[in-house]
């Protein structure tokens, strides 16, 4: 087995997966105001743009090759409200965002998630009656915010809220209001995992959630098979891609749902995977550079078709060298 390891042209030579530019997606945090980039701190190297700052974000991004990015309002905790209203008002914060962004840079792809959770003042992804997240009501609400985000210039409607139907729902509606180019990536696979806290930081949904979890909708980490049940109904649905949430600690999933189904399968490295790699490296315990392309690599290695991660411009500026 060595030979082939002997040298660099021979390894390359039998090299099987490739990581590249085209696989990344860029998740973006936005904040009102003008001139403002906030440090995101239990994210190192991640901050917050306000939507001047962001546009020129955006510009750089799509001037490295990276695809798509997926835009993420941190919303003034004054706009959270029990019925999540905010979500639906078509000036909102992620659609301001997304005008700007796809009128600069019209060359970019923008995902925006559908979900209440950065506009609901109890930090849940539904309408929450009686103590419980209910399923239907809160499907109208996603149908609501996903016209408003396409309207908005959106590419792809990303429902990251594991409500049960929604995928169907929401294609009929954009389908019904003239939005049929308008794609769905759909969080198929995500699971009620702990590796998220940063990113509640991030846009301020920690607090609003008081310690309370998200277990009756997102998926239980022991699950391989209901995975494979959740994506197989998205996809009847009309989902065009498939997500699965978190990565590396879930590159299982990757690998069954890409083998069973065949179809654009997609991972977020997420925020807990971050910090964990970046505070090792702010230690000097790991080689960030190094440690960044492999663990995106065994994305590429397990089946993954594209990686949302926080590391996209960093990762496409050192697969150009
Ligand atoms: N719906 C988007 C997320 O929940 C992101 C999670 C993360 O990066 O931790
Ligand atoms: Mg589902």
């Amino acid at each position: 087995m060595r030979r082939n390891r002997r040298d660099d042209w021979s390894r390359r030579l039998v090299s099987e997966n490739r990581l590249t530019v085209d696989d990344l997606i860029w998740p973006v945090f936005v904040v009102e105001g003008t001139g403002v980039r906030q440090e995101v701190a239990s994210m190192p190297g991640v901050a917050r743009f306000s939507i001047d700052l962001l546009v020129e974000e955006a510009r750089r991004a799509a001037d490295l090759g990276i695809p798509a990015i997926a835009v993420f309002p941190s919303v003034e905790a004054a706009l959270k409200t029990p019925d999540a209203a905010e979500a639906v008002n078509p000036d909102n914060l992620v659609c301001r965002a997304v005008r700007a962004v796809k009128k600069a840079v019209p060359r970019l792809g923008i995902i925006c998630d559908v979900a209440l959770d950065p506009y609901n003042s109890d930090g849940h992804d539904g309408l929450v009656i009686d103590d419980y997240v209910v399923n239907d009501r809160t499907n109208e609400i996603l149908c609501r915010q996903s016209l408003v985000q396409a309207a908005a210039g959106c590419d792809v409607i990303a429902p990251s809220d594991m409500m049960d139907g929604r995928i169907k729902e929401i294609r009929q509606a954009l389908d019904s209001a003239g939005f049929d180019h308008v794609r769905i990536l759909s969080y198929a696979a995500k699971f009620a995992s702990s590796f998220y806290g940063p990113f509640r930081d991030a846009v301020g949904s920690k607090s609003a959630l008081k310690g309370g979890d998200k277990k009756t909708y997102q998926m239980d980490p022991a699950n391989t098979d209901e995975a494979l049940r959740e994506v197989a109904l998205d996809l009847s649905e009309g989902a065009d891609m498939v997500m699965v949430k978190p990565g590396l600690p879930y590159l299982d999933i990757v690998r069954r749902v890409k083998e069973s189904f065949s179809v654009p399968t997609l991972a977020y490295q997420v925020s807990g995977e971050y910090a964990m790699m970046k505070a090792a490296a702010l230690n000097g315990w790991l080689d960030w550079d190094k440690v960044m392309l492999e663990s995106l690599l065994a994305f590429k290695r397990a089946g993954a078709d594209a990686i949302l991660t926080y590391t996209a411009p960093e990762a496409a500026r050192l697969l150009a060298k």
